[in-house]
């Protein structure tokens, strides 16, 4: 018999469909956040140039007809320096306790070295959870490089997953060039279990808006100072909102004995968004706000741009900047600046 439909998959909560918690780790600068954002196709991390941006466990999901993989990018592991690099490190280990999966990022750039060493060792006492390794940034290297680098990533391994039988499995990828992102993909779908779909279709991100929109604040502000201001610049969204917003156009024509305005109101949706940015010194504040508030302005403007690209509405964005000093120490001023669920 000649079938000519399509291929059939099985339906969302039919046996054969699977899903499941996905971490990618990684230490700063690995590729995580935009690995993530190619696999879900929408920006749900932030991405910069500096190492640590993420402060947050984001999620994004990828559905398809045949897998769901929910998506934790994990904060940039790395050896504890102040309380908010230990809470960092508590965050990851709680994390990746309750994932199908961990995807493993190494840059195919860089040389495997004590950071990538200390995650794998961290890695290695998970037990049950199979560690994928993700050469990332594979367009950066040719492609005799990217053979050893993949050489020496299943040496690392062998060594120092011997328990687990090694790394499960080994995928260069680039995110920036689409180079194997579908295949990371359906190789981590192998190790999710057979599962209904876990969330709908229509939600790309279950991460609370007002934490994402912190999140661009927080880009925009750092986009000017990332040397000035590395870690000591955090978003609180203190309000948000929608509203309709009554919009009133006027039109001029020519109605034959003379010109005439006619007026329409239409109701459009708008979201108000109240924000702070805290700093640590009074010096940091300065410089955020800026001669004449100008640079207060500019990330206003910048961040609402972003911000109405991710809610889809109008935006009226009320920023403050305030001082929290050294709350990177103090735990009382970390809960202050939103970090009361670690
Ligand atoms: N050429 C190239 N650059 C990449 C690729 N993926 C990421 N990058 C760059 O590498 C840098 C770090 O990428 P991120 O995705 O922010 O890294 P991360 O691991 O999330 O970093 P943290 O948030 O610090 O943990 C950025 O400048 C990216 O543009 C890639 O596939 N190719």
């Amino acid at each position: 018999m000649n079938d000519h439909h399509a291929p059939q998959h099985p339906a969302d909560n039919a046996p054969g469909y699977r899903a499941g918690f996905i971490s990618l780790v990684g230490r700063p600068n690995a590729g995580k956040s935009t690995l993530t954002n190619a696999l879900v196709g929408t920006k749900v991390a932030i991405t910069s140039s500096k190492p640590q941006t993420t402060r947050r466990v984001l999620r994004g999901i990828i559905s398809t007809e045949d897998y769901q993989l929910i998506l934790v990018d994990t904060p940039g592991l790395h050896r504890p320096r102040t309380l908010l690099g230990e809470k960092l490190n508590d965050l990851v280990a709680e994390t990746l306790a309750g994932v199908d999966a961990v995807g493993l990022c190494l840059p195919a750039d860089e040389t495997i070295g004590p950071g990538d060493r200390f995650i794998v060792t961290q890695l290695s006492y998970l037990k049950d959870t199979p560690v994928i390794a993700l050469v990332t940034k594979a367009d950066k290297v040719t492609k005799q490089h990217l053979g050893e680098k993949l050489l020496h990533v299943q040496a690392l391994g062998d060594e120092m997953l011997a328990e687990h039988g090694g790394f499960a499995e080994l995928v260069p990828v680039s995110a920036l060039t689409d180079f194997q992102v579908d295949t990371v993909a359906t190789v981590l779908a192998n190790y999710v279990p057979e599962s209904p779909k876990l969330y709908p279709d229509d939600e790309l991100t279950d991460e609370a808006d007002t934490v994402m929109v912190a999140e661009l604040i927080r880009e925009a502000a750092l986009e000017d100072f990332r040397d000035e201001l590395p870690h000591s610049l955090a978003v609180v969204v203190e309000e948000m909102s929608l509203r309709e917003r009554d919009e009133e156009t006027t039109a001029q024509h020519d109605a034959g004995d003379g010109q005439r305005t006619s007026r329409r109101h239409t109701k459009a949706p708008i979201t108000d968004v109240y924000a702070a940015i805290y700093v640590e010194r009074d010096s940091q504040k300065a410089i955020v706000i800026g001669t004449k508030a100008a640079q207060l302005r500019t990330i206003g403007a910048r961040a609402r741009a972003e911000i109405e690209k991710l809610l889809g509405t109008k935006v009226y964005l009320d920023l403050r900047v305030k001082v929290a000093k050294e709350w990177q120490r103090d735990p009382k001023q970390m809960r202050r600046v939103g970090f009361e669920d670690l």
